[in-house]
C-alpha cells in the first residue's frame, strides 16, 4: 500500500499537539533523534518533520500529500491547496496594533503610516480591500518591537492572548483573520493515496468529535423521564435502565462540552440526581 506522506512541524507552536493528535489516532511515532523522516508501523503513513513556513511549498509541489499547519500560512502563502479539517488548535488571528497612546482604533489611522509585518500578503490583500495604502515593511519575528525602535507606526501580526502586545506597549486593533491548525491537502494525490488519507481524516473526526463530547449519566424518578429526556440534547434517544431501587432509572447519553453547563441547571429542576459527567475517548457516528 502506498503511504501518506504527512508533514508536521519540526519545532514550534504545532508540532506537541500534531503528535498528540496523531497518537490519539492509533498512529504511533517513533522519533530517533534529529530524524527529519520517519515511517510508522502501524499505518501506511510517513511523517517528515519541516518548517511550518515551508510546508504550503511542499504541499503545493506535491512534495508532501498532507500536513499539519497553520491556516493563517496557507492563507499568506496564496497556494493552490485543499484545507481538509479544521484540527481545534493553535487557534490566534492575525491583527493590526498600534502603541497604546494612540488615540484611535480606527483603521483609516494607518493610512499613509508604516507598518511592520511577517504576513505582507495578507495585509496587503487586507488593506487593498479597505482602501488603505500603508508602506508595508517585512521582518520575519518579533515583529512587536517595531513601534518602540521607530522601524513603524503600528504592526501586523498574530495574536492570541495578547500578552505580547501588551508587554511591549502595543494594542490591538483591527482583526484580519482568525487561524487554527488544519489539516492540508496537496492538489494531486492518487486514488491509493486518497484511500489511506479517508481513513486518516475518519479517525481525526472520531477523534475530535469525542474531545467536544462528554457522556452524562444521573438517576432520574421514572415521572420525570420523559421530561428530562426532553431536555438531554442527545444522539438517537438517551439510553434508560432501571435502577434497584423501585421508581427510579439511570439516564445515559452524550453531550456537547459547550452546552453542559446551558442545560445543567434545567437538568436538575426536572428532578435528574446525581449526575456524572465523564470524557469520551473517541466517537464514531
Ligand atoms: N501565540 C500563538 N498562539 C496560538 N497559535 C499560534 C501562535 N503563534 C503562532 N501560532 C500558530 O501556530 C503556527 C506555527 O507558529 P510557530 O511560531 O511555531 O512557527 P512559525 O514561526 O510560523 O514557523 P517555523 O516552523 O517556520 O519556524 C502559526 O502559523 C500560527 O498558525
Ligand atoms: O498573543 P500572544 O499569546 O502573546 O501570542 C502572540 C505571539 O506569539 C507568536 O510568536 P511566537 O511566540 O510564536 O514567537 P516567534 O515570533 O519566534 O514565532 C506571535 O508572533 C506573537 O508574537
Ligand atoms: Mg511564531
Amino acid at each position: 500500500m502506498s503511504k501518506l506522506k504527512i508533514a508536521i512541524q519540526k519545532s514550534g507552536r504545532l508540532y506537541e499537539e500534531s503528535l498528540q493528535l496523531l497518537k490519539d489516532c492509533g498512529i504511533f511515532v517513533n522519533n530517533g533523534k534529529d530524524q527529519l523522516k520517519v515511517s510508522v508501523d502501524n499505518f501506511p503513513m510517513e511523517i517528515m518533520y519541516l518548517r511550518n513556513s515551508d510546508i504550503p511549498q511542499y504541499l503545493e509541489d506535491g512534495v508532501v500529500d498532507v500536513a499539519i499547519v497553520g491556516e493563517n500560512l496557507l492563507i499568506e502563502k496564496g497556494k493552490n491547496i485543499k484545507t481538509i479539517q479544521k484540527l481545534g488548535f493553535s487557534k490566534c488571528r492575525v491583527s493590526l496594533a498600534v502603541p497604546k497612546e494612540v488615540e484611535t482604533d480606527e483603521l483609516s489611522y494607518f493610512q499613509g503610516k508604516k507598518i511592520a509585518t511577517s504576513y505582507p500578503n495578507t495585509l496587503k490583500n487586507f488593506l487593498e480591500n479597505q482602501g488603505i495604502v500603508s508602506d508595508i515593511h517585512v521582518i520575519s519575528g518579533s515583529v512587536e518591537i517595531a513601534p518602540n525602535i521607530g522601524l513603524a507606526d503600528g504592526i501586523c501580526d498574530i495574536v492570541s492572548s495578547g500578552s505580547t502586545l501588551f508587554k511591549n506597549g502595543l494594542r490591538e486593533t483591527v482583526t484580519l483573520l482568525k487561524s487554527e491548525s488544519v489539516l492540508a491537502q496537496t492538489p494531486r494525490l492518487s486514488s491509493e493515496k486518497e484511500a489511506v488519507l479517508e481513513k486518516l481524516v475518519f479517525r481525526i473526526k472520531a477523534v475530535l468529535k469525542a474531545k467536544n463530547s462528554k457522556y452524562i449519566l444521573m438517576n432520574v424518578p421514572n415521572e420525570k423521564i420523559q421530561k428530562v429526556s426532553e431536555v438531554l440534547p442527545v444522539l438517537k434517544s438517551p439510553t434508560v435502565i432501571p435502577l434497584a431501587e423501585e421508581g427510579w432509572s439511570s439516564i445515559h447519553s452524550v453531550i456537547d462540552e459547550e452546552r453542559f453547563w446551558e442545560v445543567i441547571d434545567e437538568l436538575k429542576e426536572n428532578g435528574a440526581q446525581d449526575i456524572l459527567i465523564i470524557p469520551i475517548d473517541k466517537m464514531v457516528i
